[in-house]
């Protein structure tokens, strides 16, 4: 990885006697779409909030563009936006007058402030709606204004909390299309959510947190590489040196079910796969069933943590 755009060292925060944090180190290139992924109550909202300057850490230290991050640093924020995972707009005013609202808090003045506000609602899909209260839209809608507000300011870096918490299905579409949009663009993103398959899908590299602790940090390959695939098979009449011929195969390990299926580990499924057939059809033995299995980033967190995600 090249130079850290943000830098997270030995981050801890504790609510009283509750440590929600017990040490969290990354770091963030400037670029990336990096994912965040972790159970309900793992910490991510509490990191987000101290990484965004909203709240402190009791320990170590976040540094973002050269500079500290600190409920007290004002400077770095205009660095900074925040798709909160409660959303931040007001229902009583429309779309446009959220977008101008936030856009005047971050010292956006006309006529800039005016062209931001139509290029963002066209982003976000709400033109037509601009003139209606937000307060009157549907949750997708919501959670699109949210992020519309989030990045009124134009930030170099977006954290991204649970953005599609209530979504209907174009609604999240058009986010992650928005998303990976603003990503191309140059936005650095950082994107926390308990669903594993949104976070394997827009994110290259990935910091499993658990328990307030980062337990996995790598990229998207690196991490299903912790595991071996699955292959089984069920076969026509076989021998025993059949079954040795398949044994002979390098790297995997092949298990004989009492059911008469094969069951094959490997940690490179395709290849395996390709050196089984030939094997069989060389020795003319009969495939009658295949069944293969790579492993998910949900199987990984399973590995790391002994229970599933949405435990
Ligand atoms: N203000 C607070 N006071 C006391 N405990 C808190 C406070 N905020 C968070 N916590 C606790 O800290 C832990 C981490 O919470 P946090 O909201 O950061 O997790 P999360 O990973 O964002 O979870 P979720 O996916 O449910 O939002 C939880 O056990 C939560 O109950």
């Amino acid at each position: 990885m090249s130079t850290s755009f943000l830098s997270v060292r030995d981050i801890h925060k504790s609510y009283g006697s509750f440590a929600a944090l017990k040490g969290v180190d990354f770091d963030v290139s400037e670029g990336e779409m990096f994912g965040l992924l972790g159970p309900n109550g793992a910490g991510k909202t509490t990191l987000l909030s101290i990484l965004a300057c909203l709240s402190d850490a009791s320990k170590g230290e976040a540094i973002l563009a050269g500079q500290k991050l600190s409920l007290s640093n004002r400077s770095v924020r205009h660095l900074i936006g925040i798709g909160t995972q409660e959303l931040a707009i007001y229902g009583e005013l429309t779309a446009r007058e959220n977008i101008r609202f936030f856009g005047k808090l971050y010292g956006l003045r006309d006529p800039q402030l005016k062209a931001r506000e139509e290029e963002i609602l066209r982003r976000i899909g709400l033109l037509d709606r601009a003139e209606d209260r937000a307060g009157t839209f549907s949750g997708g809608m919501k959670r699109r204004l949210n992020l519309g507000v989030a990045i009124v300011h134009s930030p170099k870096i977006l954290y991204l909390d649970e953005p599609t918490t209530g979504v209907d299905p174009q609604s999240r579409n058009h986010i992650f299309e928005f998303v990976k949009e603003l990503n191309r663009d140059g936005m650095t993103v950082i994107y926390t959510s308990h669903y594993m398959e949104e976070v394997q899908s827009l994110c290259p590299r990935i910091a499993i947190v658990d328990h307030g602790k980062v337990i996995s940090c790598d990229t998207l390959p690196g991490l299903l590489r912790m595991l071996e695939g699955r292959i089984t098979l069920r076969l026509g009449n076989y021998s025993s040196a059949d079954l040795e011929a398949l044994q002979a195969i390098p790297n995997l390990k092949l298990v004989e079910n009492a059911a008469g299926s094969l069951q094959i580990d490997t940690a490179d499924v395709a290849k395996s796969l390709i050196q089984i057939v030939r094997v069989l059809s060389q020795r003319n033995v009969e495939l009658l069933e295949l069944h293969t299995k790579e492993p998910t980033l949900e199987d990984v967190f399973l590995h790391l943590t002994d229970r599933t995600l949405r435990d």
